[in-house]
């Protein structure tokens, strides 16, 4: 069983990718710019309620046709995977912040990212979940691209001081490989330094070991 049949999943064409991406890119990007500015309006009431109207009617429109579950991860059929429903990267996700990684082979996987208030937790904060977050994504994808991905097992977190809200640099690196599990460090820094540090160890499920080299190498530069 290939990678693509054990996910039950149909593989889209590099031009199907495209087009995807050129149609939703720019709604995503547009929706998460609605998302921050309904969280700092401070528009007058009739205002508001116009455009609570105008954003019903665009979800109305986007739902005449939907997926049936969540599965936001698609293969190609090149046997490359794209993220795109990934609450971290995500192409088509508004949740994301996004963050891009870049990967290199003489330095850790590293993404930069401006935090808004959508992600605050203490006033003026990043929340504590959302560096957990985006660090359990960053280590994962350090995993990933080093040749040995895995599930978040354990995820270990050292606040050491506030994340402001603002520009934000993950960086992640593996650190060794014990059988299916790998132990990848990786860091949250601000202009103020190191917020957080993390270790986690990400395990190769059982149920997909017999597909270790094929997921190995669907991995996406930029993705994760
Ligand atoms: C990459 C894999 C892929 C499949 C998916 C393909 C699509 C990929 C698409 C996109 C990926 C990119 C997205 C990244 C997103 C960020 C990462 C997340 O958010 S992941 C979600 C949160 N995590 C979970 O939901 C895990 C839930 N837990 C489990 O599934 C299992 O418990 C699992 C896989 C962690 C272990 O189960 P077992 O049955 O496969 O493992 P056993 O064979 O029992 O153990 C293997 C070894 O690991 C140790 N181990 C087991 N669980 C451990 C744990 N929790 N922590 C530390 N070590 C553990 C054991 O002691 C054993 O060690 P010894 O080989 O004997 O030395």
């Amino acid at each position: 069983m290939s990678l693509i049949g054990d996910f039950g999943v149909d593989p889209m064409t590099p031009e199907q990718f495209d087009a995807e991406a050129a149609l939703f890119g720019p709604l995503t990007d547009s929706v998460r710019t609605l998302m921050e500015a309904t969280l700092m309006s401070e528009a007058e009431a009739d205002d508001v309620a116009r455009a609570r109207a105008l954003v019903d009617e665009a979800a109305a429109l986007l739902n005449t046709r939907r997926g049936g579950i969540a599965l936001g991860t698609r293969w190609g059929t090149d046997g490359i995977r794209r993220s795109w429903g990934n609450a971290v990267m995500g192409l088509r996700n508004p949740v994301a912040p996004p963050l891009e990684f870049t990967h290199d082979d003489d330095g850790p996987s590293w993404a930069e990212a401006e935090l808004g208030g959508l992600y605050e937790g203490p006033p003026g904060l990043v929340h504590g979940g959302v560096v957990a977050l985006l660090l359990d994504q960053a280590l994962g994808s350090a995993a990933f691209y080093a040749g040995s991905p895995g599930m978040t097992g354990t995820l270990t977190v050292r606040y050491r001081q506030g994340t402001k809200l603002g520009p934000v640099r993950v960086e992640a690196a593996l650190d060794r490989v014990e059988g299916v599990k790998s132990f990848v460090v990786g860091t949250v820094i601000t202009p103020d330094g190191v917020c957080a540090e993390a270790e986690g160890i990400f395990i190769l499920p059982r149920e997909v070991r017999h597909l270790a080299g094929e997921l190995a190498q669907s991995f996406h530069p930029g993705e994760g």
